[in-house]
């Protein structure tokens, strides 16, 4: 379980976040979103250990984090892929890197590649994919090495709309198939909808309402008219004056 206390960080005199709690359950899935600036990233990144709070703290599994932890996949923006290195190579890479052996890290690319549909393109190099499947080379990179917690910003944020469900897709048939701890930073509601069990919604540096979702993970979820309710609903708090 994911436990935040009180948290307060900043930047120079720019108070990025303010009096944060949160509580996310073990293996279940949490949407961040509110407006650019609001503190999404800053707050995922506290949790990652990427930058260190100034009051309060971050308990993972009871235990304060005061560094980064082996078992939390980060996936950032940008993808973070190396350039020079092919699909099977980046992915590889990190699993090398982690202390496994060459055949047993190949094995687990091959698993990895052939799940996220990308088996075919193990030998390209980043520039010469399209978006979505450098990003699914970016989710492969980081569930390659099994993580507990992953955190994920923006993870559709640059790819068309069709590429976007394909993605979010993907990111919850890999959650439904084997569940671990999932907080996605987004800007976008139907995403949040569709990948939080829970809906943590921000404004200027703190949280101003949390929802539970009642539809996640059920089938056929974008043909559910209720599903786009609930999407408004969500709507109505980010752009409720507060
Ligand atoms: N390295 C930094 N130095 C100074 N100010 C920063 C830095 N990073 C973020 N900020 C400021 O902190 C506030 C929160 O930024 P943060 O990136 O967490 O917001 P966000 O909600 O993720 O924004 P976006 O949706 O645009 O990515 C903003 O006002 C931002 O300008």
């Amino acid at each position: 379980m994911i436990s935040i206390k009180d948290l307060h960080v900043s930047y120079g005199s720019e108070i990025a976040l303010q009096n944060v709690n949160l509580h996310v359950e073990k293996n279940t899935t949490c949407a961040i979103i509110g407006p650019s600036g609001c503190g999404k990233t800053t707050l995922l990144y506290s949790i990652g250990a990427l930058i260190k709070p100034n009051e309060g703290k971050v308990l993972i599994d009871g235990q304060e984090l005061t560094n980064v932890r082996k078992n939390t996949g980060v996936i950032l923006q940008d993808y973070g892929l190396l350039p020079w290195k092919t699909v099977w190579n980046n992915v590889a890479f990190a699993l090398l890197c982690r202390g496994f052996n060459k055949d047993e890290a190949n094995e687990k690319v091959e698993d990895i590649l052939r799940e996220l549909g990308i088996y075919e393109y193990r030998s390209k190099y980043p520039g010469e994919l399209s978006g979505g499947q450098k990003q699914r080379v970016a989710i492969g990179r980081t569930l390659a090495l099994e993580p507990d917690l992953l955190l994920m910003d923006e993870p559709s944020s640059a790819l068309d709309a069709m590429t976007k469900e394909h993605i979010q897709n993907i990111i919850l048939n890999i959650y439904k198939r084997k569940p671990i701890t999932l907080i996605t930073v987004t800007h976008n509601i139907e995403e949040a909808a569709f990948l939080g069990q829970k809906i943590v919604i921000m404004k200027k540096a703190g949280i101003v309402h949390i929802m539970d979702n009642p539809y996640f993970g059920k089938d056929k979820l974008r043909e559910n008219i209720d599903f786009y309710k609930f999407c408004l609903e969500i709507r109505k708090w980010i752009h409720e004056d507060i």
